[in-house]
């Protein structure tokens, strides 16, 4: 029986692992971590990440030959296949601060696997990393060896979060990098073999080490930066009585263009986009690519200002202050779906929203008061460290509150935001929600979720990313 072994059990480590254990009924795939929490509850019934479909997959495999552990050293040992799927933040200090990826969980799992190691292993990257990450991590598995044989695979993950069962049932591609040498294409051949178990053989695609590790950076660049460009095209339908929906659906009609990844939004969050543009900005700036390097910061430069300008919009209706004012915020995720508050444009929001003096009261079906809190208090970067290693801020943000229920979010609220494209919130009772809130009551619809023009006979200011102004924000200064 094959055995594999995933180091990291997180958004990526455990949901790919559940589909592979599924998938392949004569693997034993255990997934470890050195999070004691996280584990738990990985073995419980209350998974410790929120997406549909995961629950269902666990629970036919668990136990049977899905296990997950923290005797990280055993698992390694025993294992054939070793995923590594660990954090891969960016640097917060020292050499290419802000910018390049830190790798030091990849690192430390690397030199454990070479301590603990007693057979030839096929080493896997699964985590994003930047290129050429392959020949330092042989490197220290080499210089440690003992005379065992490792072969270092890339095999890059492309799931989103909130669709991830689905993407891993049905993956556009899987990409595997290996070696050109017969045993790194050996080891190439015998992860396909575990793939092709449910994924049609011309979806996977075999290259080089360092195509596979790029290509991951590139398409997550690219398809931010479609992101970006639709947002940039949102700000110029506001001031010109164009509908960005009209717009992007023309666009994408365009076969060379297509329909997706071209809605306008509040900005993109989520753990990678960010993370790996500025890795990528990092890599061309030490290849001495300043010109590509800019480039790419465009696209963050982009989403910032998408951010702050969606903020500016709400001062600015609101007579120009927030002060003793209650906002209302609908959606806190960085997307429907998901748990996930990484990076997520909402932390931004409410920032701004309370540097205004804003009262904020916060409704998300499935973030809790701690993690808000978490993100509200935490540095830029510190989100991205294994949880129990993350510092804990003393303070917690007094103006922001945290509820259960939209209604009871909104009761008594000067304006409402919403920040998460949630299906609920397409099918509220506006009416009732209205008739509890203070008047001018206004909305501002960062997701483009909301009937804008059933809003608006309600009695609603409304504000829609990239719609035609209501004749109020119309007469307001302009926000820039
Ligand atoms: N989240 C996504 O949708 C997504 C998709 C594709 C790729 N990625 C990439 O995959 C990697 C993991 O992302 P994630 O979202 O799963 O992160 P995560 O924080 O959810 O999970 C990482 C896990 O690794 C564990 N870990 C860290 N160092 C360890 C070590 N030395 N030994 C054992 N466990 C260790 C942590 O405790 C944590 O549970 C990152 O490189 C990320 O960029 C993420
Ligand atoms: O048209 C769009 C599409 C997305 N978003 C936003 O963009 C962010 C990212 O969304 P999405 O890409 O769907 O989720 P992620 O889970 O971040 O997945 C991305 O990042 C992963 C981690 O690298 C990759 O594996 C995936 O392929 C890539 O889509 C979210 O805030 C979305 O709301 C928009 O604003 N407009």
């Amino acid at each position: 029986m094959v055995k594999i072994c995933c180091i990291g059990a997180g958004y990526v480590g455990g949901p790919t692992m559940a589909v592979i254990a599924l998938k392949c009924p004569a693997v034993e795939v255990v997934v470890v971590d050195i999070s004691v929490a996280r584990i738990n509850a990985w073995n419980s019934d209350q998974l410790p990440i929120y997406e549909p479909g995961l629950d269902d997959v666990v629970r036919q495999c668990r136990g049977k030959n899905l296990f997950f552990s923290t005797d990280v050293e055993k698992h390694v040992f025993e294992a054939d296949i070793i995923f590594v799927s660990v954090n891969t933040p960016t640097k917060t200090s020292g050499l290419g601060a802000g910018k390049a990826a830190d790798l030091t969980y990849w690192e430390s799992a690397a030199r454990m696997i070479a301590d603990v190691s007693k057979s030839d292993k096929i080493v896997v990257e699964k985590s994003t990393v930047p290129v050429k990450t392959a020949e330092a991590i042989e490197k220290i598995l080499t210089h440690n060896s003992k005379g065992i044989n490792y072969q270092i695979l890339s095999n890059p993950e492309f799931l989103a979060e909130g669709t991830a069962i689905q993407d891993l049932f049905n993956p556009d591609r899987v990409l595997i990098g290996g070696r050109k040498t017969p045993e790194g294409q050996k080891a190439v051949q015998a992860l396909k073999a575990v793939y092709t178990q449910w994924v049609p053989e011309d979806r996977v695609i075999t290259t080089n080490l360092w195509s596979a590790e790029l290509t991951k950076l590139a398409a997550n660049a690219i398809l931010a930066k479609r992101i970006s460009s639709i947002n940039s095209i949102s700000a110029l339908c506001e001031a010109t009585g164009a509908n960005i929906t009209e717009v992007a659906y023309s666009v994408g009609k365009d076969s060379r263009i297509g329909p997706k990844f071209l809605n306008a939004s509040v900005g993109f969050g989520g753990s990678c986009f960010q993370k790996d543009i500025l890795n990528l900005v990092y890599i061309c700036e030490c290849y001495g690519f300043l010109e590509a390097a800019n480039y790419w910061k465009t696209v963050i430069k982009i989403n910032d200002y998408q951010k702050s300008r969606f903020v500016n919009r709400v001062v600015a209706s609101m007579f120009n202050t927030l002060s003793g004012k209650k906002i209302a915020v609908l959606g806190f995720a960085f997307k429907k779906d998901t748990g996930d508050t990484r990076e997520t444009p909402a932390i931004d929001v409410c920032k701004g929203l309370l540097a205004d003096k804003a009262s904020i009261s916060i409704y998300d079906p499935q973030v809790t008061e701690d993690q808000i809190q978490r993100d509200l208090t935490m540095n830029k970067f510190d989100w991205d460290h294994p949880i129990h290693l993350q510092p804990m801020s003393p303070t917690t943000v007094k103006k922001v509150s945290v509820t259960w229920d939209a209604y009871e979010a909104t009761k008594g609220a000067h304006g409402i935001c919403i920040l998460t494209e949630w299906d609920e919130f397409k099918g509220l009772d506006y009416q009732k929600i209205y008739d509890n809130m203070q008047k001018p009551a206004f909305l501002f619809d960062g997701r483009n979720v909301v009937d804008v023009e059933k809003l608006r006979e309600i009695g609603f200011v409304v504000y829609s990313i990239g719609k035609p102004l209501d004749t109020w924000l119309g007469v307001m200064p302009a926000v820039v």
